[in-house]
C-alpha cells in the first residue's frame, strides 16, 4: 500500500465489478511466482506502477505481457486467483466479479478450457475455506485477437455458464483499445447476449472511438468499463451520453488506473464527477489493483476526498453498486441484507 487508508473505507462493505485477474496480482504473490521462475530474470518492479508514477497506455500493456510470462500454468493461475480473492476479501469486498482472458500455453499444457476451470476451482476453494466473499467470473475477450477467437471465447463462456453452477455470469471485452475494431466483434457479442451471458464492455477508454462506441451501445451492453470519452466535454457527444442514460447502463469507474495510464489528466478531472452529478449509476472499481498499486478502499477514499463525498454519500455509492451486479436477484437481496446488518458497525 502506498498510503494509509482510513478505517471507514476498509470496513465499508464493497462490491468490486471491474477487476482483471492478472492485473490484480499483488507484490507478495508476484514475488512467489518470480521465485518459481528465476530463469525469466523478471523483477517485481517490472509489474507494478508505484505512487506518483505514470505510464503511457502502451507501456501499461507491456506490463501485462510480463505478468503473462510469469503466470502461465494451472498451478500459477490457481495460486494467483486464490490470493487475489483473499486480498479483495481482506479489503472488505463482499462481492467480486473477476474477469480474465483464457490463454493457452503449449509448454505447460494449459488450455483455454483448463484456464477457466482453474479460476472456477479457486473460487470454489475460497468458498470451502470460508473466505467471506462471493465471487463470480466474467470470461474476457482480448480485442486484439479478432473475430474468430472472440467467437470461440463466447462458445467457451456459454459452455461454462451452463456447467459452473452459476459462477460464470458474463463476458468482458477488453485489451488495448487502440488495436482492432468493435465491428469485427459485434456478431460474437450479440451471440453472447442472446445466450444469456451478461456483457461488460470497455468503451471509449481512449478518444476517437465514438463510432465504435455508438455501434456497440446498440447491443446494448449491461455495463460499461471506463467510458472516459463518452461525454461532449472530452470529445464524446450528447447522443452517446443519451444512449447510455436511456438504457441506464452502469459505468465501472477506475480512478487510479485512468490517472496512472494517463487517459485522465488528474483525479479532479476524472469523469466520475460528470456521471455522479447526473445521478447515473457509477461503480467505483480498481481495474488492476496489482499493476496500479491500489485497492478498492483506497479508490473509494480517493473519490471521497477528490469530490467532497460524505461518509453517508460513500455508503450510498457502495450500496447502489449492488444493483449493478450480474448475479441473479437472490444474491442482490442477500447483499442488501448484509449492508443493512453491517451499517451500525461501520458508522459506530
Ligand atoms: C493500460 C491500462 C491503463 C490498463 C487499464 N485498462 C485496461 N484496458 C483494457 N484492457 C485491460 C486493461 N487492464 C487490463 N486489461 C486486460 O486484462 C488483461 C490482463 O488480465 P487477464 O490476463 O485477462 O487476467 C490485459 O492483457 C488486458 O487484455
Ligand atoms: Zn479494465
Amino acid at each position: 500500500m502506498e498510503s494509509e487508508t482510513d478505517i471507514f473505507y476498509k470496513e465499508l462493505p464493497k462490491v468490486e465489478l471491474h477487476a482483471h485477474l492478472n492485473g490484480s496480482v499483488s507484490v507478495q504473490t508476484i514475488e512467489k511466482v518470480i521465485s518459481r521462475k528465476p530463469h525469466l530474470n523478471i523483477e517485481q518492479n517490472m509489474t507494478a506502477i508505484g505512487k506518483g508514477q505514470r505510464r503511457t497506455l502502451d507501456e501499461c500493456f507491456q506490463v501485462f505481457k510480463v505478468i503473462h510470462q510469469l503466470v502461465d500454468s494451472e498451478e500459477d493461475i490457481l495460486m494467483v486467483a486464490t490470493d487475489v480473492i483473499k486480498e479483495f476479501a481482506a479489503d472488505g469486498v463482499k462481492y467480486l466479479e473477476l474477469r480474465s482472458t483464457p490463454r493457452e500455453e503449449t509448454k505447460t499444457g494449459l488450455t483455454k478450457k483448463s484456464y477457466i476451470e482453474t479460476v472456477i476451482k479457486a473460487i470454489q476453494q475460497c468458498k470451502i475455506d470460508g473466505v467471506d466473499i462471493d465471487v463470480r467470473f466474467l470470461v474476457a475477450i482480448d480485442r486484439r485477437n479478432g473475430t474468430e477467437v472472440a467467437m470461440e471465447t463466447v462458445k467457451l463462456a456459454e459452455e461454462f455458464m451452463l456447467s459452473s453452477d452459476g459462477l460464470v455470469v458474463g463476458l468482458d471485452l477488453s485489451g488495448d483499445p487502440t488495436v482492432g475494431h468493435g465491428k469485427d466483434l459485434l456478431p460474437a457479442l450479440q451471440k453472447a447476449k442472446n445466450c444469456g451471458l451478461k456483457l461488460s464492455l470497455h468503451l471509449s477508454e481512449v478518444p476517437t472511438q465514438q463510432e465504435e462506441t455508438d455501434l456497440l451501445l446498440n447491443l446494448p451492453p449491461d455495463r460499461i468499463g471506463h467510458g472516459t470519452f463518452l461525454h461532449p466535454e472530452v470529445g464524446g457527444s450528447q447522443s452517446l451520453v443519451d444512449k447510455v442514460r436511456k438504457n441506464n447502463i452502469p459505468l465501472e469507474l477506475c480512478l487510479t488506473s485512468n490517472v496512472k495510464g494517463q487517459t485522465v489528466p488528474s483525479y479532479s478531472k476524472h469523469h466520475f464527477n460528470y456521471w455522479y452529478q447526473l445521478g447515473h449509476p457509477s461503480v467505483i472499481c480498481t481495474d488492476d489493483k496489482g499493476v496500479f498499486s491500489t485497492d478498492l478502499s483506497q479508490e473509494y477514499q480517493l473519490a471521497a476526498s477528490t469530490f467532497g463525498l460524505s461518509h453517508e454519500d460513500v455508503w450510498k455509492l457502495s450500496q447502489q453498486a449492488i444493483d449493478c451486479i450480474f448475479a441473479p436477484d437472490d444474491m442482490i437481496q442477500q447483499l442488501k441484507q448484509k449492508w443493512v446488518d453491517m451499517k451500525p458497525q461501520v458508522f459506530k
